[in-house]
């Protein structure tokens, strides 16, 4: 039997993805409003009603309106958004961290957000280990392809050829620090230096550490051996030991759902660089829910990722 599943937002980039990664699935019927219904709150509110599950890739405050047009105890909603990330009733939609399981049950999953996917897919597992104080004051620096700020950055790159580097978020309190902060299980907001270049998708996103200036702090291989464990078994999320002379993001990257981990250490292991690389459509947004979607319909987790 199928299920219905509407996007909310289907025409935006999230929207657009998601729509391709569950196009010619057999257990969905995918339920897309036409250009001229799209916005009309009345089409929107029968297509949110009569969904089993509703995706919604829209702006923040549309996305809150959405879930307050459902008028049912049935429908299951991710919300891709920022808007419910650290919200009670909601669950955090990173099954590998919160638990399968959890995503499995809840109604309403959050998507997590594109950079705070590297920084907890690094942090969680190794301050839950003990290997990583939760005091400790963390930075995160952080680029991303310009598609991470949708249709508006997207047309602002390609119209301004001419910008190399963006660097923003510079009054500090991003709107993702409270997820980074909660879903790693941290005392403090860690330091969050965001940066944009003009590739269209794929991030870079970096925890440098102090390692030996860290109370408790295990070595750079002890990091990468937790890690690896942490993730045994994950089609999704891979912990590499190889040690790169240079990570690069290219601006002809393909669309891919994995979610990348390296640990570099230095040689006497006083310091280290944590680094995750993913695509912010992919495991970022677009390819993380269909992941929840695929488990919230009890369906093979990775059915439709590109891995
Ligand atoms: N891009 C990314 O890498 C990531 C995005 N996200 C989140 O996903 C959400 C969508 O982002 P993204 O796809 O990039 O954004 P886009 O701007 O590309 O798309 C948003 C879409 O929502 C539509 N929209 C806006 N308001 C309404 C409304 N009231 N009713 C119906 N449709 C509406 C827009 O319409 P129109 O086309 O007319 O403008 C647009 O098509 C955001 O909350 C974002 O934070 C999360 C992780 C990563
Ligand atoms: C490059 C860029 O602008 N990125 C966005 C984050 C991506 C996004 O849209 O937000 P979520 O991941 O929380 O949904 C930003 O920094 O606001």
């Amino acid at each position: 039997m199928s299920v219905s599943v509407f996007i909310d937002g289907a025409a935006g980039t999230t929207g657009l993805e998601i729509a391709e990664r569950l196009a010619g699935r057999a257990e969905f019927d995918l339920v897309i409003l036409d250009d001229e219904r799209r916005k009309d709150d009345d089409a929107r509110a029968e297509a949110l009603n009569d969904a089993d599950f509703v995706i919604l890739c829209l702006p923040d405050d549309a996305a809150k309106a959405a879930v307050g047009m459902i008028r049912n105890e049935r429908t299951r909603v991710i919300d891709a958004s920022s808007a419910h990330r650290v919200a009670s009733g909601w669950t955090y939609g990173f099954p590998e961290i919160v638990g399968r399981d959890a995503i499995a049950a809840a109604r309403f999953v959050s998507n997590p957000g594109c950079y705070p996917t590297g920084f907890i897919g690094l942090v969680a597992p190794l301050v839950r280990a003990g290997l990583l104080p939760a005091e400790w004051p963390y930075v995160c620096h952080a680029v991303s392809g310009y598609s991470g700020g949708g249709k508006a950055l997207i047309s602002r790159f390609e119209a301004d050829r001419d910008i190399a580097f963006r660097a923003y978020g510079l009054a500090l309190g991003h709107k993702h620090v409270p997820e980074m902060k909660a879903l790693a299980g941290l005392a403090h907001d860690p330091l969050f230096a965001p940066a944009v270049v003009p590739a269209h998708r794929g991030m870079l996103v970096e925890v440098p550490l102090h390692l030996s200036m860290m109370s408790g702090a295990g070595a750079p291989d002890a990091l990468r051996r937790a890690l690896a464990d942490f993730y045994a078994g994950s089609m999704v999320v891979k912990v590499e030991d190889d040690r790169p002379d240079e990570l690069l993001l290219r601006a002809s990257m393909e669309p891919v759902d994995t979610l990348t981990l390296r640990v570099l250490g230095a040689a006497d292991g006083s310091q280290a660089r944590l680094v995750a690389m993913l695509d912010n459509l992919g495991k970022g947004a677009s390819g993380a829910a269909v992941q929840n979607l695929n488990i919230m319909a009890d369906l093979d987790e990775t059915a439709g990722l590109r891995l």
